[in-house]
């Protein structure tokens, strides 16, 4: 039997945390290996196996390229800021990383693309499969529905979610845009108020919804005269993003270097 893939975790106690360590405690071809929270955190020095009912030999630390020895992978769900550091320390152990975090300004995913000459890094706003399968249907409604079609994209998260809208939903509007051929950047709109005039046709909107504890859901309209396509996606458990994550994991042990998202992982590109 192959050695196990060894997986650290940053952000241990978050809700994605919590989920990552249950994936990775039950698949027999994955390993625990370290857990990390910020100093000072009230979980450092704790067992993370107990957020899922186990017991492990791994304490939750804040010393970050103490516990990425001997690792392959660090998987992080933070923020930003956090997961350049994360990134830095990785770089410097030469382990490879999948990261979930959504939020970058085009700095950090710059960042994020120099150190992956050196390490691999599978970066996604999103890794479960029915959405990476949801933006395939996208790129191919996109193209046929490319005229008389005004597009939309309407997102809804959980009140703790501090970023919108939410990076799935931005990665939505980059592959119509592209079908569209036309740059996110230049056309996007983000909500709407007072007196907006009529809508320009070449327009992609975005409308964010905050509230309880909404898992993840996105829809993109694709309005025409006379009949309307919905192509979405909803989420009730955060449990396949953290099983995608860890597919992500087992794609980078094989790799060297190089920046990858779920659609290579998944074998979707293209
Ligand atoms: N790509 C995907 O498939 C998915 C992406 N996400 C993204 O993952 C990220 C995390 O989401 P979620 O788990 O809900 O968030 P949580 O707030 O529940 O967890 C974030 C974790 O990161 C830690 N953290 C935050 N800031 C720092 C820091 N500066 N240094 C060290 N640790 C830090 C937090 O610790 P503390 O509590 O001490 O702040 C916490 O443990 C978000 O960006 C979200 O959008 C979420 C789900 C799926
Ligand atoms: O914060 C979340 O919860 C989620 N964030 C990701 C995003 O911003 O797209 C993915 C998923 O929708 C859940």
């Amino acid at each position: 039997m192959s050695v196990p893939v060894k997986i650290a975790i940053a952000g241990a106690s978050g809700r994605m945390g919590r989920m990552l360590i249950e994936a990775v405690l039950r698949d027999p071809a994955t390993e625990l290996h370290a857990a990390f929270e910020r100093a000072g955190s009230e979980f450092v020095g704790r067992d993370p196996g107990e957020f899922v009912g186990q017991t492990t030999s791994v304490r939750i630390t804040s010393d970050v390229a103490a516990g990425l020895q001997g690792a392959h992978c660090l998987i992080d769900f933070t923020r930003p800021e956090a997961t350049l550091v994360h990134l830095a320390a990785c770089q410097a152990a030469g382990v490879g990383m999948v990261i979930g975090t959504t939020g970058f300004e085009d700095a950090g995913k710059a960042a994020l693309a120099a150190a992956a000459k050196t390490i691999p890094v599978v970066f996604a706003p999103n890794m479960s499969v029915g959405v990476n399968v949801t933006f395939k249907l996208l790129e191919i409604a996109a193209g046929i529905l490319n005229s008389g079609y005004d597009v939309e994209i309407v997102e809804a998260h959980h009140r703790h979610k501090v970023d919108a809208p939410s990076g799935t939903a931005l990665r939505m509007g980059e592959v119509v845009a592209d079908a569209l051929g036309r740059n996110l950047k230049d056309v996007a709109v983000y909500g709407r108020e007072g007196v907006t005039g009529e809508r320009d046709e070449t327009t992609i909107g975005f409308a964010t919804v905050r509230g309880g504890d909404i898992v993840g859901d996105h829809v993109v309209m694709f309005c025409g005269t006379g009949e309307r396509v919905e192509i979405g996606h909803k989420a009730s458990s955060r449990m396949p993003y953290a099983l995608g994550s860890v597919r992500a994991a087992k794609f980078i042990r094989e790799r060297a270097n190089g920046l990858f998202d779920m659609q290579d992982v998944l074998g979707l590109r293209g």
